[in-house]
This record gives structure tokens, C-alpha cells and sequence, in this order.
């Protein structure tokens, strides 16, 4: 990783102003470095079909597609990677290619996704988040606490915004992963200068 990342998590219960597939092809024109299509409520075969359609719009924008909590249809539609809960990683796991990555919420969580061969993990809450009632922020402490443990890339997420990116990309950290401010980002502003700001970090 030579840039720092942007990754928007899908959640169409969040879009007001598009339809979901609107939304996915906007979010790809945009600065962003993967999609995460988490949409845990869905059962299989429904999340299999909509990660057909997704895959097709992020192809044409050369988006890697990551699918969220479902590592059977990750591998049905060969994405390009699969994220799951921490405690969902398996220990005996054939990625088939697939890249592999977790959320975390602890410094010890980081340290053994790094042990059971993570690709990359999600550490958050960083801030409060609607998305979040009730969790407080871990700050960027957090991170720099992580960033001194493991070795594998990190991408923080949980009420990142435009005041506050270039302060977490500082903490050492491989990225940002935005899930509101993308879904209602009707004109791609809020990624845009996103990507001005996580650029901007030196
Ligand atoms: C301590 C703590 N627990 C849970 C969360 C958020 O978890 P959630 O995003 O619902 O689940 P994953 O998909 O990330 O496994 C949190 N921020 N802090
Ligand atoms: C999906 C998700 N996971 C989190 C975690 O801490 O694991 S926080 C989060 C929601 C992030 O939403 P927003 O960018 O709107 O704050
Ligand atoms: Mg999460």
C-alpha cells in the first residue's frame, strides 16, 4: 500500500436520496480505494445476488469489492477480498485468493488477527458515530497503540470526517473506511475531500 486508503461500508438502510445501486456507482467514480459490501441482514442467497450486481458496477470503476461477513459468497463471485468480525476468523482458513481482513476493537484483537494471517484490519470505534450509539470513541491513541504492535496494514474506522482524517492518517495508520457520510454523499463532495485531506498528511 503506497497511498492511504479510503474505503466506504455499504448500508442501504442509510441512502436517502438514490437507490442502493445508484449509490454503489456513485460511491465508484469517487477517490476510493475498495467497497466493503456489509449488509449483515441479508441471508445468503440474497446477499449472493446483490453482490453480483455490486461486482459489476465496481468492475467497470476497477473498485476492488470486499464482502462482509460471508466467506462462501466472497469466493462465489471471486471478490477481491472478504471481511469478517474478529471472532469470526477461522483459524484453519484457504483464502483462494481471497485478501482477508477484520474488524477489531482491542490491541490484543490487532495482535492476533496479525497471528492468524489477517491481510489488513478495521480498528474503531476512533470516534462516536450515530452508527454507534452508545460506544465512545477509542481516539487515536487507539491507534498508534495498534500501529506499535502489528505489522499488518490498518484502516480506521468510526466517525471519521473531513476535521479529523489527517489527524488519524498521522497516527501511522494505512487508511480511512467512511460508512455514513458516504451513503447521503449525493455529489461525492464528502469523498473528495476526503481524499484532498488524507493526501495532505505530512
Ligand atoms: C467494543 C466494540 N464492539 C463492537 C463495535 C462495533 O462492532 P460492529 O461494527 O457492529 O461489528 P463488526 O462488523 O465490526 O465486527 C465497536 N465499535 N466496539
Ligand atoms: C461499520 C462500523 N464498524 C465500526 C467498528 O468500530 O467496528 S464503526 C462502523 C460505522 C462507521 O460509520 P461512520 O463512518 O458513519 O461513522
Ligand atoms: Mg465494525
Amino acid at each position: 500500500m503506497n497511498k492511504n486508503m479510503i474505503y466506504v461500508v455499504t448500508n442501504r438502510n442509510l441512502i436517502k436520496e438514490e437507490n442502493f445501486y445508484e449509490a454503489i456507482e456513485r460511491c465508484s467514480q469517487a477517490s476510493i480505494d475498495g467497497l466493503i459490501l456489509r449488509e449483515k441482514d441479508l441471508s445468503t442467497d440474497e446477499l449472493l445476488e446483490m453482490a453480483k450486481r455490486v461486482k459489476v458496477i465496481t468492475n467497470k470503476y476497477h473498485i476492488p469489492l470486499i464482502i462482509n461477513g460471508n466467506i462462501e459468497v466472497a469466493k462465489k463471485i471471486n471478490s477481491y477480498g472478504c471481511h469478517l468480525s474478529y471472532k469470526d476468523i477461522p483459524n484453519n482458513y484457504h483464502k483462494e485468493g481471497l485478501k482477508l481482513g477484520a474488524s477489531i476493537h482491542s490491541v490484543e484483537e490487532a495482535i492476533e488477527s496479525e497471528r492468524l494471517g489477517v491481510d489488513y484490519i478495521i480498528a474503531g470505534n476512533i470516534f462516536e458515530t450515530d452508527c454507534k450509539p452508545g460506544l465512545i470513541g477509542k481516539g487515536i491513541e487507539f491507534l498508534e497503540e495498534i500501529k506499535s504492535r502489528v505489522s499488518i496494514p490498518i484502516i480506521a474506522i468510526g466517525g471519521i470526517d473531513i476535521d479529523n482524517a489527517k489527524k488519524v492518517i498521522n497516527a501511522g495508520v494505512n487508511g480511512v473506511a467512511i460508512m455514513s457520510s458516504a451513503m447521503n454523499d449525493i455529489n461525492n463532495r464528502f469523498i473528495n475531500k476526503l481524499r484532498e485531506e488524507v493526501e495532505e498528511n505530512i
